[in-house]
C-alpha cells in the first residue's frame, strides 16, 4: 500500500506521515530532506542554488547527510524551495523517490508532489492543510525551542513566500491531487488530525486490505 502525503510548510504532514506509517506497519520518507540536502550542499560552498547546473551537481550528495539535524531549519527549507524549481533536479531525485514507494511493503512518503508525479497510483492521498498564520504559529514554536531567535512575523513572510513559490512553479507545483482527500488541520490536535487521517486511509482502502 502506498500513502502519499502533501501539504505545505509546517500543515503537520510530516507528523501525520509518520503515524500513518506506524500505524500500517510501512517505512515514511520525508522527501523535502532531499531537497534539504541539495540546498545543504550548495550553502556549504558548492554553488548557487538560483543555477540548475549546480545545484544539479549538488544531487549527488553522500546519503549520510540526510540525518544530518543541520537540514532542518529554516533557511535550508528556504533554499530548497530555491532549488526544488529546477526541473533537472526534480528529475535527478526522482529515482530514488519512486524505488522507495514502489517497495514490497509499501510505504508512506511526504512532500508536495507525491500524490501528482512521484506515486500518481498511491493508494490513498492527503493533502494536509492550515491557515499560514497556524503553521507560521507551529514553526515558529519549534524554533524557539531550538533556540532561533527569529521573529514569528519573520516566519510568517517565509512560509507565505514558500507557499508562492512552491505553488507557482513550472514542474510539479505544489497541489492537491485531483484523488486526494483535503484534511484541514488549523483546528485540530495533533491527535486528533492522525486519528482522521487513519480514518480518510481506511475508507480509501476499504474494508478487506485492513
Ligand atoms: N494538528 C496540529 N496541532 C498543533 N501542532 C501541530 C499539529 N500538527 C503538527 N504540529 C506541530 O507543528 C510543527 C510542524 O509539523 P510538521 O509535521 O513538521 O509539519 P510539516 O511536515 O508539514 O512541515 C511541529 O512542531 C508539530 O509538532
Ligand atoms: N516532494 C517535495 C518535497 C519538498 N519540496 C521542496 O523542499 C522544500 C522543503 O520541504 P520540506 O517538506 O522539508 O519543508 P517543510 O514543509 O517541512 O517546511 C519545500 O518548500 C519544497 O520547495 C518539493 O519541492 N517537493
Amino acid at each position: 500500500m502506498i500513502i502519499a502525503v502533501d501539504g505545505p510548510a509546517a500543515s503537520g504532514k510530516g507528523t501525520i506521515a509518520r503515524a500513518l506509517a506506524a500505524h500500517y506497519n510501512l517505512p515514511h520518507m520525508d522527501t523535502g530532506l532531499l531537497y534539504r540536502a541539495v540546498a545543504h550542499t550548495l550553502v556549504h560552498g558548492h554553488g548557487e542554488a538560483e543555477n540548475e547546473q549546480d545545484a544539479l551537481a549538488a544531487c549527488s550528495f553522500d546519503d549520510a547527510l540526510l540525518a544530518d539535524p543541520a537540514l532542518k531549519g529554516e533557511e535550508m527549507g528556504r533554499v530548497a524551495s530555491i532549488v526544488s524549481a529546477h526541473p533537472l533536479v526534480r528529475s535527478a531525485l526522482m529515482k530514488r523517490q519512486r524505488d522507495f514507494a514502489r517497495r514490497k511493503r509499501g510505504a508512506v512518503l511526504d512532500g508536495r508532489d507525491i500524490g501528482t508525479v512521484i506515486a500518481p497510483n498511491a493508494d490513498a492521498k492527503l493533502f494536509i492543510t492550515a491557515t499560514p498564520r497556524t503553521r507560521a504559529l507551529r514553526r515558529h514554536a519549534e524554533m524557539q525551542k531550538s533556540g532561533s531567535q527569529m521573529s514569528f512575523d519573520h516566519v510568517l513572510t517565509d512560509i507565505r513566500a514558500r507557499d508562492r513559490r512552491d505553488a507557482g512553479r513550472v514542474t510539479a507545483p505544489m497541489a492537491q491531487a485531483e484523488d486526494a482527500d483535503l484534511l484541514d488541520t488549523s483546528f485540530l490536535s495533533i491527535d486528533a488530525a492522525v486519528q482522521r487521517a487513519i480514518a480518510l486511509v481506511d475508507a480509501r482502502i476499504g474494508a478487506a486490505d485492513r
